[in-house]
C-alpha cells in the first residue's frame, strides 16, 4: 500500500507524521527501522502517529515511536508539531487542541505567529513514576560508570529524564556517557539524558541523548525537564530560555502544583508518499 506522510520537524529534532485518521496502516517496529533509517529509508528521530481519540473529551490520540521502533510516552517537540498538522490538514478547526497520550493528556494551541504553546502537565519526581530505582525521592542521585560517580536529577514529564550538570556542554561527555546512562540498570524502562549549562538564572544550554534515537538536535520533553530541575533546585526562575543545538525553547513553570508550559516553533518540510 501507498502510505501518506509528512515531514516535520521542531528545532531540527525531525518526524514522520502520518494521519492515521483518513488512511490505515500497520506500522511495526521493524518497518519503524526500516523508515528512520536515514540512508535506505526516510530518516528521522521518532514517527507520530495521528490516531481518532479512543475517549469522547479529548480530540485527537497521539502516538509516538523512536527511530529504534520503541512506543515511547510523550514527545514535546512531536507535540507542537502535531498541532500544526492537524490544523494545516484541517482535520480540525480549533486552535486549542486536546490530545491523549501513553504518558498523560496534552493541551496544545497554536498562536497567530505560528508558534505552539503546549500544557504538557505536571512534572512527577517519585522514583516509581520516573521509573528509577531508588529507595526515596531526591534531587541529587548518583550512579556508577566505570569507577567514575555520576551526580544527576530525574524526573518524568510522562517519559524518563536524568539531567546532569556540567560546566559547558561543548564539552559534556554526551557521546560515552549518554548511552551508558540511557541503558544503566538504574533506569528500567531506559531514560533520556540531558546535559545542561547554567547560563543565567533564566538561561541554560542544552544537548540531550534521547533514549531510543541517540542524540538529537532538541527535545522538548528534556528542556522541560532540565528546566524543573533547575528551578525545584532553586537555580533558575520562570520563565527559562533553553538553547539546544537546534534552536530556543521557552519553558514556564510556576510551582510542584503547575503544568509545564512550553512554547517554540513547528515546521513542515514536505509531504511525500511511500511504498509499504
Ligand atoms: N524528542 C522528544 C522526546 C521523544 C521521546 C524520547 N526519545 C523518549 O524515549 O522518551 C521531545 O521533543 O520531547
Amino acid at each position: 500500500m501507498m502510505l501518506h506522510f509528512t515531514k516535520m520537524h521542531g528545532l531540527g529534532n525531525d518526524f514522520m507524521v502520518v494521519d492515521l485518521v483518513t488512511q490505515r496502516a500497520r506500522l511495526d517496529a521493524e518497518l519503524i527501522r526500516r523508515l528512520a533509517d536515514r540512508r535506505f529509508g526516510i530518516g528521522f528521530d521518532q514517527l507520530l502517529l495521528v490516531e481518532p481519540p479512543t475517549r469522547p473529551d479529548v480530540d485527537f490520540r497521539y502516538r509516538i515511536f523512536n527511530a529504534d521502533g520503541s512506543e515511547v510516552e510523550n514527545c514535546g517537540n512531536g507535540a507542537r508539531c502535531f498541532a500544526r498538522f492537524v490544523l494545516d490538514q484541517r482535520l480540525t478547526t480549533r486552535r486549542e487542541i486536546s490530545v491523549q497520550t501513553a504518558g498523560g493528556d496534552l493541551q496544545l494551541r497554536v498562536a497567530g505567529d505560528g508558534r505552539v504553546r503546549v500544557d504538557m502537565g505536571q512534572p512527577r519526581f517519585a522514583p516509581a513514576d520516573i521509573p528509577l530505582n531508588a529507595e526515596a525521592p531526591a534531587s541529587a542521585y548518583s550512579l556508577d560508570h566505570n569507577g567514575l560517580e555520576v551526580t544527576f536529577d530525574a524526573l518524568s514529564m510522562g517519559n524518563p529524564h536524568a539531567v546532569i550538570d556540567v560546566a559547558s556542554v561543548d564539552s559534556a561527555p554526551v557521546a560515552q556517557l549518554g548511552p551508558a546512562i540511557e541503558a544503566h540498570p538504574r533506569f528500567p524502562h531506559r531514560v533520556n539524558v540531558g546535559f545542561m549549562e547554567i547560563v543565567a538564572e533564566d538561561r541554560v544550554r542544552l544537548r540531550v541523548f534521547e533514549r531510543g534515537v541517540g542524540e538529537t538536535l532538541a527535545c522538548g520533553t528534556g528542556a522541560c525537564a532540565a528546566a524543573v530541575s533547575g528551578i525545584r533546585r532553586g537555580l533558575l526562575t520562570s520563565p527559562v530560555s533553553v538553547t539546544l543545538p537546534g534552536g530556543e525553547l521557552t519553558i514556564e513553570w510556576a510551582n510542584q502544583a503547575t503544568s509545564v508550559i512550553m512554547t517554540g516553533p513547528a515546521v513542515r518540510v514536505f509531504d511525500g508518499r511511500i511504498a509499504i
